[in-house]
């Protein structure tokens, strides 16, 4: 699914009012009556006090828009209006004048104003500032979001919570709305995603309002969302006829003394994903280990028993991924930087594998074209420099991609995958999953997926929503805080038959 701009957002709006010819207070009609659907359908007529905070534009409008709906339902309400300034927009002036005429005046704040009475118990809908925020609020209308914030009550956020840019961090943390259900229209906005601004948000849900098809299709966006619609037709089934030489020899070059258990990690995952053969290669201290935990996998070992000074591979592989716990001596990234050289292939690259390149920027011009690096923030810090908030590292990492050639993945709790200007955001994972040897898994995924074919971007993308559904069925089945690197692998196949199960709807449809 599409992340939309605010600026592609209006325009749709704009070439929608065009094309079904309507005006654009019937786009408010329909986004007050989804919201008063949304709400209607939970409360059944309930007689609990919902409290709308109204500003003065469109965000403002839908507000009042679905204060006249929720009275017509004889819903208990009390209306504001956050007075902020004196530019209204038309649909707002127009939604007030059709609650005055029901005889419902609302009570207009300002500055001046007392803190309106918020019980816990109430229900209260934000629309004070939707996508059109663009500067910080007023300090009285911050302390009006920080008295809702105390209140406790739950908070419906209109669209976007407010006092959160659709494009940036906030000017002030504590005068956003926090912690609501946020119903937005028609599109996700970015900020939902980042790890900054995804804290103001509880949960979120979409409304379709109507906006004309063909224009949400044409749209060009910058980031986009990745769910089972997007992942399903990338899945490459396996074949009747076909052997383990087809999908591919992988090998997961990495380990060093003590850190063996993440090639282990990463080799297994690498096997389970499908790969037809892996190898790993490993410092001589973790032939045994290997051996004995992941009999399917075969090891190579270096001449060194800590660690490796030399990488000889004596086949070609299919795919390789590198890096995880391999350490940073010199012997190693003398190691690392000649096989970099010799090879063509794109690659993935975790880890170590990345600190060195960090430290050693130069050895990016050896990077074959299309590798993958999976850093998570820190690494991603070390690479492309200090960032002062999500969008400027986005920026970064999109500039990075573009000058190495390379697919960038942002692990992280949406992690997204870069590649040039675009960034696909994923949705699977949990906070379990921040668990060591957890990028270890990550890293053998994608490797094995690339071996069975699949091109690096779609490899990356696709092993990021794998990785993370196979920690979402471990989760629950274990609990959040049980779930370990070794389990993610164990749900990887869970995780395929979840991803290909044929919904119910779809199932009696074909019978
Ligand atoms: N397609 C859709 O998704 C639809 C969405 N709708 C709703 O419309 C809002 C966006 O409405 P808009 O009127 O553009 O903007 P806001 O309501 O968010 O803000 C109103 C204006 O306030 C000014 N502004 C911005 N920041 C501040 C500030 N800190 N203090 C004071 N004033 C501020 C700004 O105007 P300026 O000219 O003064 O810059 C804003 O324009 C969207 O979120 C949805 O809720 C439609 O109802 C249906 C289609
Ligand atoms: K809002």
């Amino acid at each position: 699914m599409k992340i939309f701009s605010a600026p592609q957002i209006y325009q749709a709006d704009k070439s929608t009012i065009e094309k079904q010819q309507i005006s654009s207070d019937i786009l408010m009609e329909r986004a007050a009556t989804q919201l008063f659907e949304w709400i209607h359908s939970r409360l059944r007529g309930t007689q609990v006090k919902i409290q709308l905070f109204c500003g003065i534009g469109n965000n403002g409008g839908d507000g009042m828009a679905l204060a006249r709906l929720l009275l017509e339902h004889d819903y208990s309400i009390k209306v504001y209006v956050v007075n902020y300034s004196e530019k209204r927009s038309e649909d707002f002036l127009l939604n007030l004048e059709r609650l005055k005429e029901r005889k419902l005046w609302p009570d207009f704040l300002t500055k001046e104003s007392e803190l309106p009475e918020i019980s816990p118990d109430d229900i209260v809908v934000d629309a004070i500032f939707g996508i059109g925020l663009n500067r910080p609020p007023d300090a009285w209308v911050g302390r009006l979001i920080q008295h809702i914030n105390a209140s406790r009550a739950f908070v419906l956020a209109v669209d976007i919570p407010s006092g959160l840019p659709s494009n940036g961090a906030p000017w002030n943390p504590s005068h956003v709305i926090q912690g609501s259900y946020v119903l937005s229209f028609q599109v996700p906005k970015l900020v939902f995603f980042l790890p900054g601004t995804g804290v103001y948000i509880n949960q979120w849900e979409l409304l379709d309002i109507g906006l004309d098809t063909e224009v949400l299709q044409k749209t060009e966006t910058d980031f986009e969302l990745i769910g089972r619609p997007e992942v399903l037709p990338m899945y490459r089934p396996r074949l009747k006829f076909s052997h383990k030489g087809t999908y591919g020899h992988s090998v997961i070059i990495g380990g060093s003394y003590g850190k063996i258990g993440a090639v282990q990690l990463a080799s297994n995952a690498c096997l389970t994903v499908g790969s037809g053969l892996v190898t790993a290669f490993v410092p001589k201290c973790g032939y045994d280990a290997l051996q004995t935990a992941v009999p399917e996998v075969m090891v190579l070992t270096g001449s060194r028993d800590k660690s490796i000074s030399g990488i000889e591979i004596p086949f070609e592989p299919t795919a390789v991924g590198i890096g995880m716990g391999i350490g940073m001596d010199d012997d190693t990234v003398a190691a690392f930087s000649a096989f970099l050289k010799e090879m063509k292939k794109p690659m993935v690259i975790d880890a170590d594998g990345l600190n060195i390149l960090a430290k050693y920027p130069e050895m990016l011009e050896d990077v074959p074209e299309f590798s993958i690096l999976t850093p998570h923030p820190k690494e991603l810090e070390r690479l492309v420099g200090k960032w002062k908030d999500d969008f400027e590292k986005l920026e970064k990492t999109k500039a990075f991609s573009t000058k190495h050639n390379a697919i960038v993945v942002i692990k992280g709790a949406h992690t997204i995958t870069v590649y040039k200007g675009k960034g696909y955001v994923n949705t699977t994972g949990n906070p379990g999953m921040a668990t060591a040897g957890s990028g270890d898994v990550l890293t053998g995924t994608i490797t094995g997926l690339m071996s069975q074919g699949y091109l690096p971007l779609q490899a990356a993308i696709f092993g990021v929503y794998l990785h993370g559904l196979a920690g979402d069925v471990c989760a629950s089945k274990n609990g959040y805080e049980a779930v370990k690197a070794s389990g993610i692998v164990e749900h990887i196949g869970s995780a395929y038959m979840e991803l290909l199960r044929q919904p119910e709807a779809e199932k009696s449809d074909n019978t």
